[in-house]
């Protein structure tokens, strides 16, 4: 049995281990034909029973979010390319209430983030990439009531993410700042 021989590490590269938080290692194994990885299972316990997997192409340059769900877990990993998952703790109860953590993902060494609803979160591209999406609700359920965000580059996150201008949708472009969006949801009440 043969490892994929990893040339970049992905890592969590900023912020704190937040509450709940898991970046989950997995084992690629190779041989003459390829490479076969488990990309989840029950059995890990990790905290997160699935609903729904999506599969996600991004352009480079292309930022998903930030969105907040108050209701499901969410799981994320990078099958190809380069990305950065940022993380932002809007949890009143948790310790690391408004703490951050920025994880660097590379599709050669592939890791799941794993995190509880109430985390901020978004995924910025740095090249073509494609992942692996799963909720604990499936969006049919979740997109019209738990569905907000906010805006990305706000400097209230700290999350320093060392990038300009990426190309966002049009929803997330009008995203209120962090403040707004904790004031006109019942964020701060959970
Ligand atoms: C999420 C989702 C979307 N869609 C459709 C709806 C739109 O026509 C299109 C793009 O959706 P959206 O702009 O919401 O996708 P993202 O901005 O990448 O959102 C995703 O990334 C951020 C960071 C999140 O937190 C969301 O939960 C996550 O799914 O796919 C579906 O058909 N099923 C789905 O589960």
């Amino acid at each position: 049995m043969q490892t994929q021989q990893i040339t970049h590490t992905s890592k969590q590269i900023a912020g704190l281990a937040l509450k709940d938080v898991e970046l989950k290692e997995m084992t690629e194994t190779c041989d003459q034909r390829g490479s076969f990885t488990e990309t989840f299972a029950d059995h890990w316990g990790s905290g997160i029973a699935p609903t729904q997997w999506s599969m996600v192409r991004s352009e480079a340059h292309v930022l998903r979010g930030l969105h907040i769900h108050q209701r499901h877990d969410e799981y994320f990993s990078l099958i190809q390319g380069h990305c950065l998952v940022g993380l932002h703790d809007v949890r009143p109860t948790s310790p690391t209430y408004l703490q951050y953590a920025l994880y660097e993902l590379f599709g050669t060494d592939l890791k799941a983030v794993i995190f509880p609803a109430g985390l901020l979160h978004g995924w910025y591209f740095y090249t073509p990439s494609i992942h692996l999406q799963a909720v604990s609700e499936s969006y049919n359920n979740y997109a019209n009531d738990d569905n907000l965000g906010c805006r990305w580059d706000d400097p209230a996150l700290d999350i320093p993410w060392g990038i300009s201008n990426p190309i966002l949708s049009e929803r997330a472009a009008r995203f209120p700042p962090l403040s707004e969006l904790l004031v006109t949801s019942a964020i701060l009440e959970v």
